[in-house]
């Protein structure tokens, strides 16, 4: 429970609010625990009409609002038809009030709840854009999803509709049990006794009917990813001729649905008899008692009537007792869950007072070597690398020798396990982080592209930038013509709502993205790969004039003989193997030579 005690920051951002709805749940149940003293007094006074007896001291014990208002009409001095119509006019106009407060009500808590699952939403995602690259690789999409929406759902469900049934039943119980006890003391035991087993029984239901509905969840959400997968690999499934296969996986999916939704609907058709048994016993509880006292004397007719109102009216809200309990275990978890990640600190930290110089592109790894997290594996050993102001460097190896990690930690995804970093001589670590970053264009491997227009996409990292600086970017990277001969040009929207673009076409945009920013370091990693040879060659003379005074790293796979590189780093094993120049390279007979043997084989045609 003290996780949610991280949500009183909340409580007293809305302060008022809640005050308020506090004080309209009273009211309103104010208002409800008048209507059975109304009742009684009209059932003794139609009581005493038919016996032609006269009724003593009937309003001894009721509300001074409902004393003083009887006391007017009965001033009134009207025929007793004329009294009950009254009567039952007041009935009618405190049970409007009820539900005028009722409103207010809900309108402070509920809405109150909303802006909480708001801002909380908010300090999530916030939250979730601080941590580090290493976060993302130890926790799954879906995970983050989830906590994001389902368990901030959950949380909501305590901070609105539980606190407000808690301080209702608060009200409603205090309220009525001092006017029951005010009328009489034994007879107000008699309607208590049952609600604490009705509040038991319907609390372990509650739990077991959770229990249910959270594999019923579980199994709808299988036979949803089931049914998703084969849409999504339609293809696959139908050139490997496994329609069959794939029904039957579903079947049994939802086979198993079926039979949890079952077991789920069996325990929730005892839950409402379960109920309306325990409140029948008591009534005939408080009939029994309540007839023995009147004969005795000891009650009148009315009061029974209004103790028996008084039981059904807190039946309800007693039996909420259950769905309020189960419901803030549910939303504590949830929001342990959320803490986990809310009390996450990142790797990554920006300094406090971190330099803002600007970028001049001077590039120095020291020393450094790289293991990543988690898995141990060591990307860089030793590595030293000296890159200056205006360079041109690309760097060639085999996969997983370790390129890309140098990109990884140049743009401190990562800090290095060992040795330094420095740009512009300065240590990276004591960089501003975002105004570093803001100034390096980083094309990464796996293209990704917002669900936006191109335009939004490409000025995705400034998103300043005018027509014109759009539309040099996409010459640049050669995907200018393919947007053009899209219906809405550079308005296209991209993603699943909007054009399906080929993994050139991603590609060269998220070229254009990097382009357009106007860097002070480029970084590109193997982002080429996708583009055929005629694109690959036109966006390289592009390339060579945009790069000429920029600091460039060039991770790839392919020897690129347009681009003059002033050196070209070989990697093996998280280490520099050969550098040099192209021709020096070569006469070294080395790896490069190898590769480069090899690529110029791949590329004559046979
Ligand atoms: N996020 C990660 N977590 C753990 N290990 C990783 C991670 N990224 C890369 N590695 C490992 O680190 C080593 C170097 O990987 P890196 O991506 O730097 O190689 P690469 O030369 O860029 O390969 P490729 O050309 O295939 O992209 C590899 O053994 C790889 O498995």
């Amino acid at each position: 429970m003290k996780h949610l005690s991280y949500l009183n920051k909340y409580f007293w951002k809305y302060r008022w609010r809640l005050l308020l709805g506090i004080i309209f749940i009273f009211i309103s149940n104010y208002f409800a625990v008048l209507a059975p003293q109304v009742t009684g007094y009209i059932i003794d006074k139609v009581q005493a009409f038919l016996t032609s007896s006269t009724p003593k001291g009937l309003l001894r014990q009721d509300d001074w609002l409902v004393v003083a208002t009887v006391n007017w009409i009965e001033k009134m001095s009207m025929s007793p038809t004329g009294i009950v119509a009254m009567l039952a006019g007041m009935l009618l106009l405190f049970a409007v009030l009820r539900g005028f407060f009722m409103f207010l009500m809900r309108q402070t808590i509920i809405v109150m709840s909303r802006h909480i699952e708001f801002d909380q939403k908010n300090e999530v995602f916030q939250h979730y854009l601080q941590l580090d690259a290493n976060f993302y690789k130890t926790h799954e999409t879906g995970d983050l999803m989830n906590r994001m929406s389902e368990d901030v759902s959950r949380v909501r469900m305590y901070t609105g509709p539980a606190i407000m049934y808690l301080i209702n039943l608060i009200a409603l119980i205090s309220l009525s049990v001092f006017y029951m006890v005010k009328k009489n003391a034994e007879l107000s035991l008699y309607v208590l006794a049952p609600m604490p087993i009705l509040a038991i029984t319907i609390y372990f239901v509650n739990n077991i009917i959770h229990k249910k509905s959270e594999e019923v969840q579980a199994k709808l959400s299988d036979l949803t990813t089931n049914a998703q997968q084969s849409y999504s690999g339609i293809r696959v499934i139908k050139s490997f001729v496994q329609e069959k296969a794939m029904l039957r996986f579903f079947q049994t999916n939802s086979e198993q649905y079926r039979t949890s939704a079952t077991a789920l609907y069996k325990v929730e058709a005892i839950y409402f008899p379960i109920m309306g048994l325990i409140i029948g016993i008591s009534t005939l509880l408080v009939i029994l008692v309540g007839g023995l006292k009147y004969m005795e004397g000891q009650i009148n007719f009315g009061d029974m009537a209004a103790f028996i109102m008084y039981l059904t009216m807190l039946a309800f809200p007693v039996s909420a007792i259950g769905w309020v309990a189960s419901t803030i275990q549910r939303a504590a978890a949830s929001q342990q869950r959320l803490n986990e990640f809310l009390l996450t600190k990142t790797n990554i930290p920006s300094p406090v007072d971190g330099v803002k110089n600007k970028l001049e592109g001077d590039v120095e790894f020291e020393n450094v070597s790289f293991v990543y997290p988690h898995t141990g594996i060591v990307a860089l050993k030793d590595f030293n690398l000296h890159i200056k102001k205006g360079e041109k460097v690309a760097i060639i190896g085999r996969t997983g020798s370790g390129k890309s990690t140098i990109a990884q930690l140049l743009l401190r995804f990562y800090d290095p396990s060992k040795g330094t970093v420095r740009i512009d001589g300065k240590e990276l670590r004591h960089l501003e982080l975002q105004h570093y970053r803001s100034q390096v264009s980083y094309i990464p491997q796996e293209v990704f592209l917002f669900s936006d227009t191109i335009a939004n996409n490409i000025a995705f990292g400034t998103g300043n930038n005018t027509e014109e600086e759009i539309k040099t970017a996409a010459m640049s990277a050669s995907v200018h013509r393919d947007i053009q001969s899209f219906p809405q040009g550079y308005q296209t929207m991209v993603g699943e709502r909007g054009v399906t673009l080929s993994g050139g076409q991603k590609q060269r945009i998220s070229i254009a993205r990097a382009l357009v920013k106007d860097p002070g370091l480029i970084i590109m990693d193997d982002c080429l790969n996708a583009v055929d040879a005629r694109t690959e060659k036109e966006i390289l003379t592009h390339l060579a004039t945009y790069l000429q005074h920029k600091t460039a790293i060039v991770i790839t796979h392919r020897i690129f003989s347009l681009l003059q590189f002033d050196r070209i780093i070989v990697m093996d094993n998280g280490r520099i193997a050969e550098q040099g120049t192209h021709e020096q390279l070569l006469q070294q007979q080395g790896l490069y030579a190898d590769l480069y043997s090899r690529q110029q084989l791949e590329e004559t045609p046979s």
